[in-house]
């Protein structure tokens, strides 16, 4: 489906349905990444064919993989054991995941690379991984502003580090585990909050040595430099941050019972389904199982009436680009809903603390805005009627389509493109659920 300027949520009777959510982004990025660092063959399944995946893939190859589709989400890739200088400028799209974790990687060969993204990208502060990777051994040149893409980076002759996370950030700690593979000596990151541990795991196995261990400091993931990868087959799960926008419909819109099959479970991914079963939430998993070295479930919503809650700030890793599509949910919760301690929202592909409260409060929604979180006193009758801004940001549009799909007015978003980002297909799933989603 191609589409219109804007698309707008109607009002849907109960939905119902099986679905299954795209690849899970994380992985998506990685598996790539990685078969490209590897000798040998890769082989990915369940591969997200989203944009910044694809940007990905393409930046891979011109790393100097083979980088071919070969079916529906089935992708080969055949690493050289190494990344060399591109041709060109490498451009990630709308990725952070994807900019910041090559630059982990390139910054440990001898190359010179510049990386570049879209307008959104060119926003996102890029010291968090440029500063540690400077203290590697990796120069930097800024383009135009400090701190922002474009930016070109010269590796090689990288030693390893010790380094202590600032915020928790899984991008940060990748990237410097990612240089660590091709620095000479230990490598070790510590994390008082974990983040989302994909890189750790797929390193593994993909033949490397990893140790996590749990200190007074918190945890902490060490490699020794020097490792070589081997190709290997990488299944991807679905991605539990895309499945929570199906779910959440199931969740407001009467009568539905929604389920979303093969959902990764991985437990610093999953604090959204959480916090729903601590507002109320009918959610259910069934079939728990291991997919692609990760444990999966089909997941089922069912309508709910929500309360509001608290959400425990040191559960924000394991959902922070799931505030949003929470923030909707809250909506129609009876009560506040407290979000603290997201400040890391306000840096990802938009403001999103401060686009969520513009586009909940023009649909009649009470919000509080604070430095590092919101409050969003909800009601099961929301009013909706408002166009929203998404500034380039696939949740941000996604979520005010789900609020719209229970709200008196409909719900319409600009700029709809940018959900492909992370999920292809998003509309024609939703409407096969029987949600009310149309170009106007
Ligand atoms: O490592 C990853 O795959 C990601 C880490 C998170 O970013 P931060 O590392 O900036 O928290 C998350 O928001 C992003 O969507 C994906
Ligand atoms: C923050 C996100 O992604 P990235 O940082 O990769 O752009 C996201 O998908 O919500």
């Amino acid at each position: 489906m191609t589409f219109s300027e804007i698309l707008t949520a109607r009002r849907s009777r109960a939905l119902t349905g099986a679905v299954r959510a795209p690849g899970d982004k994380s992985m998506s990025h990685r598996a790539l990444m990685l078969g490209g660092l590897a000798m040998g063959d890769t082989t990915i399944e369940g591969l997200l064919e989203g944009d910044d995946i694809l940007a990905t893939a393409r930046a891979v190859e011109a790393f100097g993989a083979l980088v071919q589709r070969t079916g529906d989400g089935a992708w080969r890739v055949e690493g050289r054991g190494g990344y060399q200088t591109p041709s060109g400028v490498i451009d990630c799209g709308n990725a952070g995941t994807g900019v910041r974790l090559l630059m982990g990687v390139a910054a440990g060969f001898d190359l010179s690379v510049t990386f570049d993204g879209d307008a959104s990208l060119r926003k996102r502060p890029m010291k968090r991984v440029t500063g540690p990777l400077s203290d590697m051994g990796a120069r930097f040149d800024w383009g135009g502003a400090e701190d922002r893409l474009p930016l070109t980076l010269h590796g090689g002759g990288l030693k390893g580090m010790v380094y202590r996370q600032t915020v928790a950030s899984a991008q940060v700690k990748s990237a410097i585990l990612l240089a660590g593979l091709n620095a000479a000596g230990e490598t070790a990151v510590i994390e008082p909050e974990p983040s989302r541990d994909h890189t750790e795991r797929m390193l593994r196995a993909f033949g490397a040595v990893v140790y996590v261990s749990e200190t007074g400091e918190g945890r902490v993931a060490r490699l020794q430099g020097g490792q070589r990868l081997t190709g290997t087959h990488v299944a991807v799960p679905g991605d539990p941050s895309s499945a929570a926008f199906p779910l959440a419909a199931g969740l407001i819109v009467p009568g539905s019972v929604v389920t979303v099959e093969g959902v990764m479970l991985n437990p610093l991914r999953t604090g959204l389904f959480q916090t729903w079963i601590e507002m109320g939430a009918d959610l259910t998993i069934a079939n728990r199982r291991m997919a692609g070295g990760e444990e999966v479930g089909d997941v089922t919503a069912r309508h709910s009436a929500l309360k509001g809650i608290t959400v425990p700030t040191e559960r924000a890793a394991s959902m922070i680009d799931e505030y949003p599509i929470l923030s909707a949910t809250a909506a129609y919760a009876e009560g506040a809903t407290v979000m603290r301690g997201i400040g890391e929202m306000r840096v990802k592909e938009s403001d999103r603390i401060s686009l969520m409260a513009a586009g909940l409060a023009a649909c009649g929604v009470k919000v509080e805005e604070e430095p590092e979180g919101f409050i969003v006193t909800g009601s099961p009758c929301v009013q909706g009627g408002a166009t929203v801004r998404t500034a380039h940001d696939h949740r941000i549009a996604m979520s005010h389509l789900v609020l719209g799909l229970n709200s008196e007015e409909p719900v319409a978003v600009d700029d709809p493109g940018m959900i492909a980002t992370s999920f292809p297909g998003f509309v024609e799933l939703m409407q096969g659920l029987g949600a009310s989603i149309e170009p106007r």
